[in-house]
């Protein structure tokens, strides 16, 4: 089966945590998740978490730390997911391609439908 490498931001800002919601469109559709994507041939896994969220959210972030990679499969295809911690920038977030986003609080995070590879990344930021 397919696997990807797949990199994701947990990107606090104002003591809060960003997270976007795929769109009717994407894979997983209106599966809440951590900003990211599919690392390019070549690019290390800190080069492709900067660019996707610079071109999924418009904003520059620094990394702070990294958490354990969740491996998941899915019906059609296999994830490796890769997180890192981040710390906002600089720039005013504008979505390209996800349906929403929110800032939240770490207790309010559960409450989402998440992509079900976010979910031991999530529960591991959660006790840290
Ligand atoms: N970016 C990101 N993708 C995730 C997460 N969790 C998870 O299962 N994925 C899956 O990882 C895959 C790669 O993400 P992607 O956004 O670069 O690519 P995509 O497959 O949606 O793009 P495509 O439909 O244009 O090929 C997606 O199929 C997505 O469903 C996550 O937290 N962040």
């Amino acid at each position: 089966m397919k696997k990807l490498d797949v990199t994701c931001a947990l990107v606090c800002l104002n003591g809060k945590t960003l997270v976007v919601q795929r769109s009717e469109k994407m894979k997983l559709p209106l599966k809440w998740e951590f900003p990211g994507g599919k690392i390019e041939n070549g690019e290390s896994a800190e080069d492709c978490v900067k660019r996707e969220i610079w071109e999924e959210l418009n904003i520059e972030i620094e990394l702070i730390s990294k958490l354990s990679h969740s491996n998941f499969d899915y019906p059609n295809f296999s994830i490796e997911l890769i997180p890192f911690i981040a710390r906002y920038v600089d720039g005013d977030i504008k979505l390209s391609e996800h349906k929403q986003y929110l800032l939240l609080e770490k207790v309010e995070l559960n409450d989402l439908d998440w992509a079900e590879a976010d979910i031991p990344i999530l529960n591991e930021f959660l006790r840290l």
